[in-house]
């Protein structure tokens, strides 16, 4: 369970996140959507302890935990394991030797060539890792070394942006699958296509909207994307304030 209380975040001296809540169970995949600049990857990248983001008030429990204080490599120790939304490169290493570098740390691959299979990444072992990669490979193999971590948190950071419909699909059985393992996965997204299709095959749990660094609505997906064509990100936050004001 993670649960995330009134959080607010600043990031060099500017208030980004301004009182955010929201409760992920076991098992649960959450999506986060809003508007580009909105808060979404802050929240993210707080949740995993990146340096920058500071914690101005609020709490996030992990197993029972506050982990605000934390350092990263504790919350990653703890299973609470990131998926950037631009994966830097990293020249003079190939994806194989990195990942047997990573079975010291975490296990034999084949407990998780499932992934491999589904995100079809072997055939990019022996290749300088993200060098000269195209955008959808960068994205399948960041994937792959996320659940190579063996995630009991994902956060994943538009794991889906820039990729084709083939390549959305690989992801959409990766998803499925991390759900069917108890994985709780916290996934920002822009991309109605995946969504649409998670929501149709019951996998996502629960939809929050952020919109200028607030919880504008959380819901069940077919409320929330009704309500998302409906009156779009402002409209959404718009009657969030009314109602705040009632
Ligand atoms: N290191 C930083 N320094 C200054 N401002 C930052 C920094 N990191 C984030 N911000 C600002 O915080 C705001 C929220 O950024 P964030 O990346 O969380 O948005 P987002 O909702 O993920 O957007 P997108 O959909 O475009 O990825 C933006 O205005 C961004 O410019």
């Amino acid at each position: 369970m993670l649960s995330v209380r009134d959080l607010v975040v600043e990031v060099e001296g500017r208030r980004i996140l301004q009182g955010i809540s929201m409760d992920i169970g076991p098992g649960e995949l959450h999506v986060i959507m809003g508007p580009n600049g909105a808060g979404k990857s802050t929240l993210l990248n707080t949740i995993a302890g990146l340096r920058h983001y500071k914690v101005v008030s609020g709490s996030i429990i992990f197993q029972g935990i506050n982990i605000v204080n934390k350092p990263l490599y504790e919350r990653a120790r703890s299973g609470i394991v990131l998926a950037h939304q631009f994966p830097p490169a990293l020249k003079g290493l190939t994806l194989r030797e990195l990942v047997s570098a990573m079975e010291r740390i975490y296990g034999s691959a084949r407990d998780v060539e499932w992934a491999a299979d589904i995100l079809d990444v072997k055939k990019f072992m022996d290749r300088p890792l993200f060098v000269g990669m195209s955008g959808g490979e960068r994205k399948r193999v960041e994937l792959y070394l996320t659940i190579l971590q063996r995630p009991r948190v994902a956060l994943l950071d538009e794991p889906d942006s820039g990729v084709d419909i083939e390549t959305l699909e690989r992801i959409e059985e990766v998803l499925v699958e991390l759900k069917k393992r108890g994985v709780l996965v916290l996934l920002v997204s822009h991309t109605m296509y995946l969504l649409e299709r998670l929501a149709a095959r019951n996998i996502i749990d629960n939809v929050h909207v952020i919109v200028a660094g607030r919880l504008a609505a959380s819901g069940d997906p077919k409320k929330i994307f009704e309500m998302l064509k409906e009156a779009g990100f402002q409209g959404i936050a718009e009657g969030a304030r009314v109602r705040g004001d009632d």
